[in-house]
């Protein structure tokens, strides 16, 4: 048979401010969560074997450390505490994955490849979670997973699981991986990161009085970032997502970043993508009732 294919989309953080820091070393902030219409793809097969298992392995990502393994785990483990009265020892199942997103570029594949994994599970085993639930799980999974299992583009705050559903003015993004792996922790835990940038209300959020702060420090660690978003600059409106490494420029329309794409220095890697309102996911869901 046919696997279904499930879409794992990558995101833009269109600004992101640093607000202060909590008591765990983690920091409030900021963002608009802008969902894409790129991204991997999953595909699951339920059995009665009680394991899980990654069929297709990423390189560098040990199987237990696959945040895919570690999201079916999780949902695996709280079903059968929630139904204690139902024999579920014999969860499993057979995971593939077809990836595309580059990896440690701020766009959210690994969080993005664990709430796919919770959403779809959920559904396949019969879990009864709600999205709260559900985006309460992945948040022990990391801080970017909530957003992509409630599934609306969003204006984001606390360590970016409180989220709102927000519209922005729809774009094209070109989005550029500058070849570099950014460590989020290692940013976060700069010294010379901004921390104090004053809140503001989601209805005064503009592209053009927003920032990352994260920006110019990785810009001075990773000089390839620094070049990618100067010869962006040129172009169009352009920021880095995240904590890095990508860098996006933002387009009217598709026709306008396909130009500018090819200007590219050759050996680039990049994508187009059109910004989304709600989750490729969602809507899939939302055409397949149970
Ligand atoms: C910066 C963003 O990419 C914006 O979308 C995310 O907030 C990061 O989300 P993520 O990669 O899912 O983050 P996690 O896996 O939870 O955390 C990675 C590391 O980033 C730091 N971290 C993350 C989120 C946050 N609000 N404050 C932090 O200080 C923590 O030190 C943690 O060790
Ligand atoms: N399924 C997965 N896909 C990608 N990375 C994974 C996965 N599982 C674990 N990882 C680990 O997570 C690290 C960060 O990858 P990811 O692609 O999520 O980065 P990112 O886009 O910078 O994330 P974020 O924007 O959430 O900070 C990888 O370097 C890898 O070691």
């Amino acid at each position: 048979m046919l696997k279904q294919w499930w879409p794992s989309p990558a995101k833009l953080n269109l600004f992101l401010h640093i607000n202060g820091r909590y008591a765990n070393g983690y920091h409030q902030l900021q963002s608009v969560f802008q969902l894409l219409d790129f991204g991997d793809e999953l595909a699951f097969e339920i059995d009665n074997s009680g394991k899980i298992a990654l069929c297709t392995p990423i390189e560098g990502v040990e199987h237990d450390d696959n945040l895919i393994v570690k999201a079916a785990r999780l949902l695996q483990q709280h079903i059968k505490v929630q139904h204690a009265n139902r024999d579920l020892s014999a969860l499993g199942c057979k995971i593939y994955l077809k990836k595309r997103l580059p990896m440690g570029g701020g766009i959210g594949g690994g969080s993005s490849n664990a709430a796919t994994t919770l959403v779809v599970l959920n559904k396949l085993w019969h879990g009864g979670l709600n999205p709260n639930e559900l985006a309460n799980l992945g948040l022990q999974l990391g801080a970017d997973v909530p957003i992509f299992v409630m599934g609306d583009t969003a204006f984001a705050e606390g360590v970016g699981e409180k989220l709102q559903p927000f519209t922005v003015v729809p774009a094209t993004y070109l989005v550029v991986f500058p070849d570099c792996h950014v460590s989020t922790q290692a940013v976060f835990t700069h010294v010379d990161l901004p921390r104090n940038t004053a809140k503001i209300s989601a209805n005064d959020y503009q592209f053009d009085n927003t920032h990352n702060d994260c920006q110019e420090l990785v810009c001075e660690l990773y000089p390839n970032v620094a070049k990618t978003l100067h010869w962006l600059l040129e172009y169009a409106p352009s920021r880095m997502t995240g904590t890095g490494s990508c860098v996006f420029a933002v387009f009217k329309d598709a026709a306008q970043a396909t130009k500018v794409q090819k200007l590219l220095p050759e050996g680039s890697i990049s994508f187009i993508a059109a910004g989304l309102s709600r989750s490729p996911l969602h809507q899939l869901l939302d055409a397949q009732p149970d």
